[in-house]
């Protein structure tokens, strides 16, 4: 079955306001007002600490990077998280270093499809999840609904293709219109992630899918979403189609396997 496979309507959050507002954290600095400023307070390559009043406690474990997490976003959802607040998330994930015996409870493989198992809900303002890819097993090419999307490799190998969005979607799989014109999804590039790894994908910078290339190896990722999302729209690369929304399942929570009827 697939993860993004139920369809269900519902607006597409807009994580980013279009006025620069000032946040509350403690330099009441500017929320991310355009997209050079919130994609380069997000961007993985940079690696080097942050001024020494913004660098963060190194996470221990993966409770320890939760609590950090939580104390970041403490009462504000991620339309108010400013690139200060953005830029030390980014840094929190760098900082994480993973080990086995904190995702063991959270790697639950299944035939088939890759699984997605929450490990935190953030109280509403993110979803720390950890994703189980068995060897082969991939995701549709898709978007993410205007949240944040960190994610980082915890074990195996895992390759991210990226996308340009199509300027005009041609929406619904079965739409019947003949002169409807369909183009290829432009590929920008083709990223080979090893352990430790970290990625960070938004809408503003395309599309993408992931897949272990590994015939032997499995693979687990760490994806923290911020606003969390339930709908993604999975597209067709060969023709730049959009498909419905598609809802976001949860194979655990908390370790515990969800029950379906
Ligand atoms: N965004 C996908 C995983 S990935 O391919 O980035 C998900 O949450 O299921
Ligand atoms: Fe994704």
């Amino acid at each position: 079955m697939n993860t993004i496979a139920t369809h269900a309507a519902g607006p597409a959050a807009d994580a980013f306001p279009s006025k620069a507002r000032v946040c509350n954290c403690p330099t009441r600095c500017l929320t991310p007002a355009d997209d050079i400023n919130f994609l380069d307070a997000a961007n993985p390559r940079h690696t080097e600490p942050l001024a020494p009043e913004d660098e963060p406690t190194t996470p221990t474990s993966i409770d320890h990077l939760r609590e950090l997490l939580k104390a970041e976003f403490d009462n504000e959802g991620i339309s108010t998280l400013c690139y200060r607040r953005l830029k030390r998330v980014r840094r929190l994930m760098q900082l994480y270093t993973p080990k086995p015996e904190d995702y063991a409870p959270y790697a639950h493989f299944r035939d088939g499809y890759y699984t997605r198992n929450l490990v935190d809900d953030g109280n509403g303002h993110f979803n720390l999840i950890v994703l189980a890819w068995a060897e082969g097993q991939g995701s549709p090419v898709h978007d993410h609904s205007g949240s944040h999307c960190f994610m980082k490799v915890l074990d195996g190998t895992l390759e991210e293709t990226l996308y340009h969005t199509p300027a005009d979607e041609p929406h619904g799989e079965d739409h019947d219109d003949d002169d409807e014109e369909t183009a290829p999804l432009e590929t920008i590039s083709k990223t080979n992630l090893g352990a430790g790894s970290l990625a960070y994908i938004h809408d503003r910078i395309g599309l993408h899918k992931v897949h272990n290339p590994s015939n032997d190896i499995p693979s687990l990722s760490l994806h923290l979403y911020s606003p969390p999302y339930t709908l993604s729209h999975a597209y067709n690369p060969k023709t730049g189609t959009r498909s419905q929304p598609g809802q976001m399942l949860f194979h655990s929570v908390g370790g515990q396997l969800v029950k379906r009827s």
